[in-house]
C-alpha cells in the first residue's frame, strides 16, 4: 500500500476545485478505457464541494454510475438525506440519468436497505466479487470516522459484507448504510477532502500518529490503489511532515 498523497491548498475553494478536477479527470480516463465510471459520493462538506464544482465540468455524464459511500436511512424529503442533497444541487444540473444514481430505499428496514444496496452494487459491478470503484470521495469527521464507520464500532472489523447497516451511529441520524472496508480498500482511488482548523488535530492524528488503534479514516488504505488527501491550510496546520 502506497503512502497517502497529501496536497495542501490555501483555501477551501481551492480544495473544492482540485477535488472536482481529480474526479472528472479520473472519470474521463475511466470512460475512455472502459466506457464507464464508478464513483462513491459522501455527505457533509464533500457534497458541498462536488455540487459546487462538478456542474461546470466537461464529461459524459451518461457513463457515470453514482453510489453513496454512506447514506442516512431517512425519507428522501428529510434534510439529512445525502441523495436528496446531491439530487437538488448536482443531479438536477447535469445530464446524469437518475437510473444511474443509486440511493437507499428508505421504505424498508435499514437491514433490508443494506441488502438491497448490495444488490444495487452488484447490478453495476457484475463481475467483481468485491466492487472496485474508480473513485471514492470521502470525508472525515472530527472523531476520525469516515463513511459511517465510527471509532471502536464492530463494523470496522467487517470482512465479508461489501456494504452494511448501522443502527447506532453516534452521529445522527442513527440508522445508515455504509460501504465497508473490503469495498473501500478495493478502490482504485480514495480521496479525502478536509478543511478548517477544527479538523487540524484529527488530521494530524490520522495521518501521522501510528501509535494507537488506527482510526477509521486511517484504515483507508486501498490494497491496489491510492489514497489522496486534499487539505486546506487550516486542516493541515498541525501536520509535522508537510
Ligand atoms: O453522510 C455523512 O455523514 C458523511 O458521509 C460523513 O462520513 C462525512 O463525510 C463526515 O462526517 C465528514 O463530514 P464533514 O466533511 O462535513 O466534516
Amino acid at each position: 500500500m502506497a503512502a497517502p498523497i497529501i496536497e495542501v491548498f490555501s483555501t477551501e475553494e481551492e480544495v473544492s476545485q482540485k477535488l472536482c478536477q481529480l474526479v472528472v479527470t479520473r472519470a474521463n480516463a475511466a470512460i475512455e478505457s472502459k466506457g464507464l465510471f464508478t464513483v462513491g459520493f459522501s455527505g457533509g462538506s464533500a457534497a458541498k464541494f462536488l455540487c459546487s464544482g462538478l456542474p461546470k465540468c466537461n464529461t459524459d455524464w451518461s457513463k457515470w454510475r453514482v453510489f453513496f459511500c454512506d447514506e442516512r436511512h431517512v425519507p428522501f424529503d428529510d434534510p439529512e438525506c445525502t441523495f436528496t442533497i446531491y439530487k437538488e444541487n448536482l443531479l438536477s444540473k447535469v445530464p446524469l440519468p437518475e437510473v444511474n444514481v443509486f440511493p437507499l430505499n428508505p421504505d424498508i428496514s435499514v437491514e433490508e436497505a443494506a441488502e438491497d444496496y448490495v444488490r444495487k452494487l452488484y447490478s453495476v459491478f457484475t463481475t467483481d466479487p468485491v466492487p472496485r470503484f474508480d473513485v471514492l470521495v470521502l470525508g472525515m469527521g472530527p472523531d476520525g470516522h469516515t463513511c459511517s464507520l465510527f471509532p471502536g464500532h464492530p463494523l470496522l472489523k467487517e470482512t465479508n459484507q461489501i456494504a452494511a447497516a448501522i443502527s447506532d451511529s453516534p452521529k445522527p441520524p442513527p440508522k445508515r448504510v455504509t460501504l465497508t472496508f473490503p469495498t473501500i480498500n478495493n478502490a482504485k482511488c480514495a480521496v479525502f477532502a478536509s478543511c478548517g482548523s477544527a479538523k487540524a488535530d484529527i488530521v494530524q492524528k490520522v495521518l501521522e500518529d501510528t501509535s494507537g488503534e488506527l482510526l477509521p479514516a486511517a484504515r483507508v488504505r486501498p490494497v491496489k490503489g491510492e489514497v489522496i488527501w486534499f487539505l486546506d491550510k487550516g486542516a493541515a496546520s498541525k501536520l509535522k511532515k508537510v
